[in-house]
């Protein structure tokens, strides 16, 4: 029933919930990346030659792929955050009641530009071999998505922090009051849970991206994607983006 589902509310443990079930679609998202070489064409934009449009062929793809979505009312749910907001069209579709539970000055934090910077010049060299097969739009179909899903995991920070804050707002509201960065930072660092996302991730790599053969006499195991540079992307870049969106989020939180 509508209506029921527009009253559910987050709690730390259900965000949590939802961020173990992302790394499933990050580690499927980077299996398929990981299909084609760089093809560093994709994202040069003097190789592009789109009539009417200046970028590259990736920024071409999302940009055009985000209308369409937003008319779909893909970002009518804030869960989503699209990479290109300027003049997104509003969605055609029937409006669905979401649960409106982040406060709402801090819900549009929106730091997409830094992810897809580190996503081009830091991330994709560590996990794509080097080289050019001629395959950039479908290469550029797998960036997309991959983006779509560690954006998503990253911003989902707003719904941790905000659960977090309406477990303790004792704790939290002098801190905000305060803009003391570092001791947010601080309050909602929890070590032991970054610690297991960081072996989880890696034994999932392990299972999820194994390749699997009925060849008897294949010997050892291959992996599709390394599984310690999956835990190395969540350690170095995932958790401390979604941990600044988490500060981020918390000193707007009582404006
Ligand atoms: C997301 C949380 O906040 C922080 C960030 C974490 C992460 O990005 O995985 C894990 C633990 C916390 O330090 C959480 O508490 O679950």
């Amino acid at each position: 029933n509508k209506m029921a589902k527009a009253e559910y509310n987050y709690t730390v443990d259900s965000a949590r919930a939802s961020l173990v079930r992302q790394e499933d679609t990050i580690i499927f998202g980077l299996i398929e990346r990981a299909r084609f070489p760089l093809n560093s064409p994709t994202y040069n934009q003097s190789y592009a030659s789109i009539p009417q449009f200046r970028g590259t062929l990736l920024d071409f793809l999302v940009r055009d792929t985000e209308v369409i979505q937003a008319k779909a009312g893909r970002y009518t749910n804030l869960e989503e955050n699209p990479f290109f907001p300027e003049n997104l069209p509003p969605s055609v579709e029937p409006h669905y009641p979401f649960s409106q539970f982040l406060h709402p000055s801090a819900a549009m934090i929106n730091i997409n530009n830094v992810i897809w910077k580190l996503y081009i010049d830091e991330l994709l060299p560590i996990f794509v071999a080097s080289g050019d097969d001629g395959n950039y739009a479908q290469t550029a179909a797998t960036d997309l998505s991959l983006l779509q899903a560690i954006s998503r995991r990253i911003h989902y920070g707003k719904f941790i922090a905000e659960a977090k804050f309406r477990e303790s707002p004792k704790g939290y509201e002098p801190l905000i009051r305060a803009k003391d960065k570092e001791a947010l930072m601080k309050l909602l660092t929890i070590e032991s849970v970054e610690e297991m996302v960081v072996k989880r991730v890696k034994k999932k790599a392990m299972v999820l991206g194994q390749e699997v053969s009925l060849d008897r006499n294949v010997k050892g195991i291959k992996y599709k994607v390394d599984p310690s540079v999956v835990s190395f992307l969540y350690q170095k870049w995932l958790i401390p983006l979604t941990k600044n969106v988490e500060v981020e989020y918390l000193l707007s939180r009582l404006d």
